[in-house]
């Protein structure tokens, strides 16, 4: 682990980053007279001297402060912060430090969650298309609950929990029917997608009934996750009423309840100034108002609440830097080429998402005009931001900051072009350590052993 300790950052009079901009950055971020900005005390461009660039910063602070949101919002719930975010031994551990536990989805999250000294107990296994080597290693781990997303799965799970002589707490998890979510590709509250079993074709109920006949297996609740990036509270409320509906078909029809209700993730953030983000204590407030009522209109006791979420916690808190490469202008764009790209944030490309980069490090006086900011990989369609302003004396070797960049940047993050993934560095009280190595090129040449 490197520490630097750095002196602390002198904030300007009259800051000249306004409260609107700074508003999708960490909290602890400050505008200094340089014309840089400081996360967690630490000025960006030291990091990037430091560190080189691309890097990913991490706020811990931000992160735990976000963790801490969610436990004071959600007193009665059990949190596991959806590690498919972003995920790394310093992650896990601030995570369970702030009381939370984790939503895995393979046996490479789950081991290194319980190597970092995240409880078994507080984790839960997700995936549409488990491996036998995830299943062992949720099996010999004891992770809390294991969603059951395929009827497959269920004879498999009792296969294997009995041949291990454990009883298994699962959920089944449920598509309520209910369309939300910032893009096509992450919703996945409908039928039409590969998440989950449908109530309304009854394969959820199904589902149900199949877990209930298997003595190693332990029904602990239902389960829905609607998609992500949502803004909203209303589909959560509609996912209430809806999942209490079917928590009364199951003990109507078997006479059980269900004693947890996970609601998954999705909570949305702003990731240009202006854009809104979910209110989590709104969120927590109508949520638990909602269950309260549904469940006494179906006679049933109030479940036990869990939520998932990973870029609520991990987005806001994470900050990318570039170095600018070349700067090219053609007659209809300004194309500002920096020496990351989609291989460390593919989220434009599959989404279409827009972010607001900013120049960081040296003051300009320039007018801003709008560029297209572009990475170094072999793809036309490697955009980072389209249209966005920066000062038309953008050159070469200028340092740009990315803010909302903790969450589906690294996580999806690819080897393409063989350029090596970026390193991640956690910022705190002006010190800024390493927690990610970049990948060398030697990393990936060792990979490569045929001849
Ligand atoms: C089951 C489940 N829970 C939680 C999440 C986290 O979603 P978000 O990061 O939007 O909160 C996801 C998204 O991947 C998911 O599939
Ligand atoms: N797996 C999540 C969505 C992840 C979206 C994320 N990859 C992004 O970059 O926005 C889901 O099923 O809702």
């Amino acid at each position: 682990m490197t520490t630097v300790g750095l002196p602390p950052a002198a904030p300007v009079a009259g800051d000249p980053v306004g409260p609107a901009e700074l508003s999708v950055w960490p909290s602890s971020t400050v505008s200094l007279s340089t014309g840089d900005l400081t996360v967690g005390g630490v000025p960006l461009a030291e990091a990037a001297e430091r560190f080189g660039t691309p890097l990913y910063l991490l706020d811990e602070d931000e992160v735990r402060t976000r963790c801490r949101t969610y436990a004071h919002a959600f007193p009665d719930a059990d949190i596991r912060y959806a590690a498919k975010a972003f995920l790394c031994r310093a992650m896990a551990r601030w995570v369970a430090e702030e009381g939370l536990g984790l939503d895995v989805c393979s046996a490479g999250e789950l081991e290194l969650a319980v190597a970092a000294g995240v409880p078994p107990e507080r984790i839960l296994l997700h995936g549409n298309a488990k491996s036998p080597h995830d299943l062992e290693a949720a099996l010999r781990l004891g992770v809390g609950r294991i969603v059951i997303d395929s009827p497959s799965e269920i004879a498999r799970l009792a296969a294997a929990a009995g041949a291990a002589r454990t009883r298994v707490k699962v959920m089944v998890r449920v598509v309520p029917g209910i369309t939300a979510g910032a893009h096509e590709k992450i919703r996945t509250g409908t039928g039409d997608q590969k998440f989950g079993l449908s109530v309304a074709d009854g394969s959820a109920q199904h589902a149900v009934a199949r877990v209930l006949t298997q003595p190693d297996l332990e029904l602990a609740g239902l389960h829905c996750h609607l998609g992500s990036q949502i803004t909203s509270t209303k589909p959560y409320l509609a996912a209430v009423r809806r999942m209490v509906g079917l928590m009364a078909r199951v003990r109507d029809t078997h006479g059980v309840v269900p004693p947890e209700l996970d609601l998954g993730g999705g909570h949305g953030i702003a990731y240009r100034p202006g854009e809104p983000a979910l209110d989590v204590p709104a969120l927590a407030r109508k949520v638990r108002a909602e269950l309260i009522e549904s469940c006494a209109t179906a006679g049933l006791t109030v479940p036990r609440l869990v939520i998932e979420p990973g870029r609520a916690i991990a987005g806001p808190s994470g900050v990318a830097l570039y170095r600018v490469l070349t700067v090219k202008r053609t007659e209809a764009h300004t194309f500002v080429a920096v020496d990351g790209g989609m291989s460390d944030n593919p989220r434009p490309a599959l989404y279409g998402v827009r972010y607001a980069p900013r120049l960081v490090g040296r003051h300009s006086y320039a007018e801003p005009a709008p560029v297209t900011v572009v990475g170094r990989h072999c793809e036309a369609g490697d955009v980072l931001a389209a249209g966005v302003p920066l000062p038309g004396d953008v050159r070469p070797g200028d340092l740009l900051a990315v803010p909302a960049a903790g969450a589906y940047h690294l996580s999806m993050a690819s080897a393409y072009n063989l350029v090596g993934r970026p390193p991640v560095a956690a910022v705190r009280d002006g010190a800024v350590r390493l927690l990610v190595r970049r990948e060398t090129l030697e990393d990936l040449r060792s990979r490569d052993i045929g001849s």
